[in-house]
């Protein structure tokens, strides 16, 4: 990600040396970039229009408490002045901030070169645009706070430990917030190579996220695992969040990239009230309001969502929007798997996926399809997980998934997470175990914006409003904690008691052996009317068992599945394809007749396929029409939309 031109809006403060402001600018389209003169001073420089200004830096602050929103503010109290920062893309923000202070910091090690000195040299003026950080550069400033630590007494040669001595906890308090960042850009990147390159995506990935800030309407897809929600969340962060609307079909899936849901954001309730029904509830205030300034729609677990449904968001948004394009100008970045939960479907009507609906042909201009599967490292399983996906059950895969009833997968009294395809078996069967505990139970309530918003909240929130645990409850965590410590969303764990001094806190034990007291944290939910939900709780939820519904889009450490009560196609796919691996897994009744993918949808794909080999060889319609025309009549060929 190119980090030096954050573009943004800024207001710009001229300041008193007293910090009282004397004039105040708004600018919507200004640029920053950060750059080096002839004396290695770092210059902030700020483009306004054709305007350029430029700042050396010496005394920085930076407030940043909102950074993840895409706002911050730089203080430069030498030069008297202020920038208030908004709608910057956050991960862009963060970049450039962190750039900005290491290479300051580098400055300040080595030593200003004072105005004296300056004003004899002869050095040719010039100024260029600055590297990006280096790991040089964050071992310099690594160096600097471990001095600056010793310096202020924190290890006092009484009570200094060795690393090694330290618990886990220790580890993380001691180390400084530089040094905390640096250990994880440290990790990320190559010994050689400037930490700041694109340094997560993979390849494909990368064409995705290129594709998009190039403004195009893009549609990617791939099966469960290839990363899709993660390079979701790298899009957004490379958008500007005042225009960027993050939702998805569902409220766990919104969750998982920071969103809300599609419905909400459409604010057209159900969606199945006639077209100009439809349009008097967008036409509210608040809700055009949100569809004029949504200029990036992003569009998760695409699956699930309902092609009239679409149909009518898509006119919708050229009403509202006044504006004849497609969507009414929005660019619409769309991802998920058709070959998993279908939509909800709807009594006696027939149900109509996304890419059926005229919305879709009409939009999407773009189809990408992601082949790494990074949640499963072992072939052999992606293989059978492959096979499941497109409704395909030879024996090699039923053998495989019949010798998981088998496993044992019990470890640490954690046990398995029951998958089910009914919502009221899995609040019977949580409800069931953890009144057979022994024990008082300890209730947990959460702390929530309004109790007015309960019901908004609980939809959209990954935990309960009120989560009553038990000793030996068994639990999965519902929110990345560290994920170098395997603290991940879906890992799981068993309560082994409650932190008398520590307000009673769960203290967890996980699979991989770590036992943490889980504390509260905060969720910030974004809804339609502009208002921003939060709910404080304890990142847990009991995990006798989930449902495959609210499991799509997660991975799980341990999984137990009866397919026998399956109904939808996919869902059999989306239940086996949580597992990291075929050890975490147990497939109780496996019965092939369960593994089923929709004909339409396999149709969808291959049409996909076929466009992409097109594509990639170059080769002409014409002279190899027989070849791709095997399952097609010629009339369907050139229906293709692609
Ligand atoms: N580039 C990457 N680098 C490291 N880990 C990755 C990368 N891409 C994905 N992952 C990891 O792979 C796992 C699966 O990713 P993710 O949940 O985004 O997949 P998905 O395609 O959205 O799956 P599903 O279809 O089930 O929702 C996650 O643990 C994620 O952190
Ligand atoms: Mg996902």
């Amino acid at each position: 990600m190119e980090f030096n031109n954050l573009v943004c809006t800024t207001s710009v403060e001229e300041t008193t040396s007293s910090g009282n402001v004397l004039k105040k600018t708004v600018h919507r389209d200004a640029s920053f970039s950060l750059a080096r003169n002839e004396f290695r001073d770092v210059i902030l420089r700020l483009n306004i229009g054709k305007k350029e200004l430029r700042y050396p830096l010496r005394d920085v602050k930076i407030h940043k408490k909102f950074v993840r929103d895409g706002k911050a503010t730089i203080s430069l109290p030498d030069h008297n002045v202020q920038f208030m920062l908004s709608n910057c893309p956050p991960d862009k923000l963060i970049m450039f901030l962190k750039t900005m202070h290491t290479k300051l910091e580098c400055l300040k090690k080595k030593g200003f070169v004072s105005e004296r000195q300056k004003l004899k040299s002869e050095l040719p003026r010039m100024i260029q645009e600055i590297s990006p950080l280096t790991m040089k550069d964050l071992q310099t400033v690594h160096e600097m706070r471990a001095k600056e630590m010793e310096k202020s007494n924190l290890f006092t040669p009484k009570g200094k430990r060795k690393r090694n001595e330290m618990d886990s906890d220790d580890k993380e308090n001691v180390a400084p917030k530089e040094v905390k960042v640096a250990r994880k850009l440290l990790v990320l990147a190559g010994p050689s190579k400037p930490v700041l390159a694109p340094v997560s995506l993979n390849k494909e990935q990368n064409e995705v996220l290129s594709a998009v800030m190039q403004g195009k309407n893009v549609f990617f897809t791939g099966s469960a695992g290839t990363g899709k929600s993660f390079l979701l969340r790298r899009i957004i962060g490379a958008l500007p969040p005042q225009h960027t609307v993050a939702t998805a079909s569902t409220g766990i899936a919104a969750c998982h990239i920071g969103g809300t849901t599609l419905h909400s954001f459409a604010g057209i309730g159900s969606g199945r009230a006639p077209l100009e029904q439809c349009i008097e509830l967008a036409s509210r205030p608040q809700v055009t309001q949100h569809w004029k300034r949504c200029h990036h729609l992003i569009i998760d677990e695409i699956s699930m969502v309902d092609g009239d449904f679409f149909d009518k968001l898509e006119t919708v948004a050229r009403v509202i929007r006044l504006n004849d394009r497609p969507f009414g100008g929005i660019q619409l970045i769309v991802c998920g798997d058709f070959l998993q939960l279908p939509p909800v479907a709807r009594g006696k009507y027939k149900r109509k996926f996304c890419f059926q609906s005229k919305a879709w042909q009409k939009a999407i201009e773009i189809n990408m399809e992601l082949k790494e599967v990074r949640r499963q490292s072992d072939k052999h399983f992606v293989n059978v997980l492959q096979n499941i996906r497109l409704g395909r059950c030879p024996d090699f895969v039923s053998n495989t998934l019949r010798a998981t009833a088998q496993n044992n997968i019990e470890k640490h009294d954690i046990l398995a997470t029951r998958l089910c395809t009914h919502k009221d078996d899995v609040d019977h069967i949580n409800q069931f175990h953890l009144k057979n505990l022994p024990g008082q139970p300890q209730l947990f309530i959460s702390t929530d914006t309004d109790p007015v918003y309960e019901k908004q909240i609980d939809f959209l929130s990954p935990v309960p409003g009120k989560l009553e645990l038990k000793l030996g409850a068994q639990v999965m965590l519902a929110k990345n904690l560290d994920v170098q410590q395997g603290l991940v969303s879906g890992a799981r764990g068993v309560v082994l008691g409650f932190d008398k001094g520590n307000e009673g806190l769960p203290l967890v034990k996980f699979l991989s052996g770590t036992e943490v007291v889980i504390k509260p944290i905060r969720w910030t939910f974004k809804v339609n009317n502009g208002l921003q939900l939060t709910r404080k709780q304890v990142p847990l939820k009991l995990a006798w068992a989930i449902s495959i519904h609210k499991s799509q889009g997660m991975t799980l450490d341990c999984v137990e599945i009866s397919l026998s009560r399956v109904f939808e196609s996919g869902q059999s796919y989306v239940a086996l394809s949580r597992a990291k691996s075929l050890e975490g897994l147990r497939v109780l009744d496996f019965d092939s007749r369960c593994i089923r993918a929709d004909p339409e949808v396999l149709r969808f794909y291959h049409k996909l396929q076929l466009h992409q080999r097109i594509q990639q060889t170059g080769w002409t319609l014409k002279n190899n029409f027989d070849k791709f025309t095997t399952n097609y009549s010629t009339d369907e060929y050139f229906k293709l939309n692609f």
